[in-house]
């Protein structure tokens, strides 16, 4: 699913508009029931609804929200904020279709607010994607006063004084809402972490613009649906046997932290790969064969530390490295040793990362390798320098993955993932019981097996984030988020491979 900026945004409604020979205030209308319709699926009528209404589009959505909630038995209050002497047109179209039942309360300054008790529901539809500067002054202190009452808040579109795609300026109110409802795609704003107290939990509901428009404006950003993944995925053939599953290789594990190994390496079996060998330190040889007997093990010549490579590296068809492995000196120097020899594409993780993010020598042997990084937000800071924002974070992901022709795997609650294009796939998948040890160190064993089984690094990177997040989905209904851990997301993988395979009702 591809996601537009604001100006993207108001094109596909002019175009779709224009298509389908209608007119802005009968889109209008289908933005409004279908809010409508996820309303009432969420609140039973007869609730207390305050519906706060902007002088744009926004709050005529607002107001034809009023409408259609009224008709079908809620208790509708609507309120329109400011001076709408310049309110747009459609804006003007609803407030007239108000019934004469449900007059609007006007809102001059912020005395004539109503104390709002906390258990009131409110819809917000100050503003939408049109805003086009920071919220002050008595749109401002309304946002302020709505945040602090405790109702329910559910926004329409987008939280009103959140910018869709950019960094929000400081001085600006942003409403605090429970739910947001978005219209067709979500928002940019919507994935990063920084605005999760602003968006709540979110919702996009479908209205009909032209999918056409979509199709063809350009975007850098995404959000991987279902559907898209499941057509990556490839049905094992009759006649197949291990070797056409590719020989993964995994260098994982040091004294103390051979657990990383064991965890990579399981999750690496139970995502289709043909074979498996791992190599740790000497330390950790009866650990893996006992708790992983279906890999090969190989043993480093040190005792508790990664510090050679093994023999034939170019009989593996991928090679994945870094969970566990600690960041001693002998280690880097296997790291370099690697980047200088091995032409197989390689997923790099954890100390892995940290030890290429100090080193300017290892980081100038990056150029011209299939790889791919998978950081969480601090190793990547480790590797681009201190970010300032999470937008300024999506700039640095995009500029090193063009950099140096990569893939990095940016890992958080929306996983982004960012290509040598400049694009980034957000996923969709995973809760916040993925929020313990161990779990990234599942996922360098899940890309490590997709990529030996001649995924596309792009197809390994979508699809093994999806799975690990679908794993952990698919955990939550046996073991909840608190209790989850890594284990329990391996032992969810086959159901998740299973769900995906299997043509969705
Ligand atoms: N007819 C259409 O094309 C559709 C539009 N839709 C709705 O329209 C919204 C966008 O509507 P608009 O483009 O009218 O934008 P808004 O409703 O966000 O409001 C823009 C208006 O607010 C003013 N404004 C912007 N920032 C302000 C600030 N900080 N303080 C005070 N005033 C400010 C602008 O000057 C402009 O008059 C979407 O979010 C969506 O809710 C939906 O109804 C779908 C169909
Ligand atoms: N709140 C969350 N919601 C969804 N996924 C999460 C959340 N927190 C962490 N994750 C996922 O869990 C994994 C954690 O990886 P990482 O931080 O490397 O852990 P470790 O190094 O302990 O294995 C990543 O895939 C990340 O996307
Ligand atoms: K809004």
């Amino acid at each position: 699913m591809k996601i537009l900026n604001a100006a993207q945004t108001r094109e596909a409604d002019a175009y779709t508009i224009r298509e389908e020979g209608i007119s802005s205030t009968d889109l209008m209308e289908r933005a409004a029931k279908a809010f409508t319709g996820w309303f009432e699926n969420k609140f039973q009528p007869g609730a207390e609804v305050h519906i706060f209404c902007g002088p744009g589009n926004n709050g005529g959505d607002g107001l034809a929200v009023a409408r259609l909630l009224h008709e079908r038995k809620y208790k509708v209050q609507p309120y329109v904020v400011g001076d709408t002497s310049r309110a747009s047109d459609d804006f003007k179209v609803n407030l007239k279709r108000l019934p004469p039942e449900l007059p609007p309360s006007h809102v001059e300054q912020e005395n004539a607010l109503p104390e709002l008790k906390g258990d009131v529901l409110v819809v917000d539809a100050l503003f939408g994607t049109g805003l086009n500067r920071p919220v002050t002054g008595l749109y401002g202190q309304v946002i302020e006063k709505l945040n602090s009452s405790g109702a329910t808040i559910t926004a329409i579109d987008i939280p009103s004084g959140l910018f869709s795609d950019s960094q929000t300026p400081e001085e600006g109110a942003i409403i605090r809402a429970t739910y947001t409802v978005s219209f067709e795609l979500p928002k940019l704003a919507f994935l990063l972490p920084q605005h999760e107290r602003f968006v709540g939990s979110w919702q996009v509901v479908p209205i009909g613009l032209s999918q056409q428009f979509i199709a063809k404006v350009k975007s850098n950003f995404y959000c991987t649906r279902q559907e898209a993944i499941q057509r990556l995925l490839k049905p094992r053939k009759k006649f197949s046997h291990k070797g056409t599953y590719g020989h993964a290789l995994l260098l994982c594990g040091s004294y103390g932290k051979m657990g990383a190994a064991v965890l990579a390496s399981r999750a690496c079996l139970r995502s289709g790969t043909g074979l498996l060998t791992v190599q740790v330190p000497q330390a950790g040889y009866p650990i893996l064969q006992t708790a992983v007997p279906e890999a090969m093990t190989l043993t480093d010549k040190n005792r508790k530390h990664l510090s050679e490579l093994p023999p034939e590296l170019e009989k593996y068809s991928v090679v994945g490295i870094g969970p566990g492995i600690g960041t001693e000196r002998v280690t880097k120097t296997a790291i370099g040793q690697l980047l200088a020899t091995s032409s197989r594409p390689m997923v790099l993780d954890a100390d892995a990362i940290n030890l290429i993010a100090a080193s300017e020598k290892l980081k100038g042997q990056l150029y011209q390798k299939e790889l791919i990084f998978t950081p969480h937000p601090k190793e990547f800071e480790r590797l681009v320098g201190k970010v300032k924002n999470d937008y300024d974070r999506l700039q640095h992901l995009r500029e090193f993955c063009m950099e140096y022709g990569c893939y990095v795997v940016l890992k958080g609650g929306h996983t982004a993932i960012g290509t040598p294009e400049g694009k980034v796939y957000f996923n969709t998948t995973g809760n916040p019981g993925l929020a313990t040890g161990g779990t990234g160190d599942v996922l360098t064993g899940i890309i490590t097996a997709l990529v030996g089984q001649h995924y596309t690094l792009e197809e390994a990177c979508r699809l093994g984030v999806f799975i690990h997040g679908l794993a952990a989905d698919l955990a939550l209904q046996t073991v909840g988020e608190i209790g989850m851990t890594a284990s329990d997301v391996i032992d969810h993988l086959p159901k998740a491979f299973l769900h995906l395979s299997q043509p969705q009702r």
